[in-house]
């Protein structure tokens, strides 16, 4: 694994919150550092800081926890050069490995065992020109797309985007969720089901379990 290294926030145990692997117990590895600035963004206390650590060492605190799921995140994941080195080696460890990740970096280098769940950052996140479209002809079945949602132009931009590129099809689910204490979870799910869109509707489990407390 030669001299790998990354910059790591926190690695802890807990509940999937989010995608279709909800409520299944999970190894989080969050990474460091973010080129976007989502105004929503609930993780910001990952932007600086964190302990460079080998592929080994990540390896070996992932490993203590005898985990089947491992979710690799952040911060932007794919911002650090030796990210695409430690997600290999967490798929050969044997783990079923999942990406989230914003869609700003190139998905290029990422092993095709890991299922990516890429969010398309809509308009109310204030990030949307970092949207990189060609990421979409990177994704595939076992993948996953999706859309935070802050108001109701976000919600309309997302229903256009997911008609314009097909999205359903592409993917095995295009998730849509609320912007946590943004709008209100219930507008959200009315909207979806009045539209008939083919999405799946997420709340984040994390938060109702456990508020916004890091390390869960
Ligand atoms: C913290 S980000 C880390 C990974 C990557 N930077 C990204 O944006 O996908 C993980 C997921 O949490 C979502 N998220 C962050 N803050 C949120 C909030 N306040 N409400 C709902 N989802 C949020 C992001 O949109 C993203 O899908
Ligand atoms: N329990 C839990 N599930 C999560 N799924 C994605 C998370 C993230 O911050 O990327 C997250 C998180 O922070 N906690
Ligand atoms: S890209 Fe992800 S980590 Fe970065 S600011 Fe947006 S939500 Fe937060
Ligand atoms: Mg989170």
């Amino acid at each position: 694994m030669s001299d790998a290294s990354v910059k790591i926030t926190e690695i802890f145990y807990s509940l999937q919150g989010e995608s279709t692997t909800v409520g299944l117990p999970t190894v989080f590895v969050r990474l460091t550092g973010c080129p976007l600035r989502c105004g929503y963004c609930d993780s910001e206390y990952a932007f600086y800081g964190g302990e460079r650590m080998s592929l080994e060492l990540v390896l070996e605190k992932v490993a203590a926890y005898r985990p089947r799921y491992v979710c690799v995140t952040g911060g932007e994941p794919l911002a650090q050069r030796d990210t695409p080195r430690l997600l290999r080696a967490l798929c050969d460890a044997g783990y079923q490995v999942s990406l989230e990740t914003s869609g700003a970096m190139t998905l290029e280098q990422v092993d095709p065992r890991v299922i990516k769940v890429m969010d398309l950052k809509t308009p109310g996140s204030g990030e949307s020109q970092r949207n990189l479209w060609e990421n979409l002809a990177l994704l595939g079945e076992a993948d996953q797309i999706k859309f935070v949602i802050c108001s109701r132009e976000d919600y309309q931009w997302a229903k256009l985007k997911i008609d314009e590129h097909r999205l359903a099809e592409r993917v095995g689910d295009v998730l849509i969720s609320p912007s946590y204490g943004q709008i209100r979870p219930r507008d959200l799910a009315d909207w979806v089901v009045a539209d008939n869109l083919p999405v799946r509707f997420q709340l984040q489990l994390h938060k109702l379990l456990w508020d916004d407390t890091p390390g869960h």
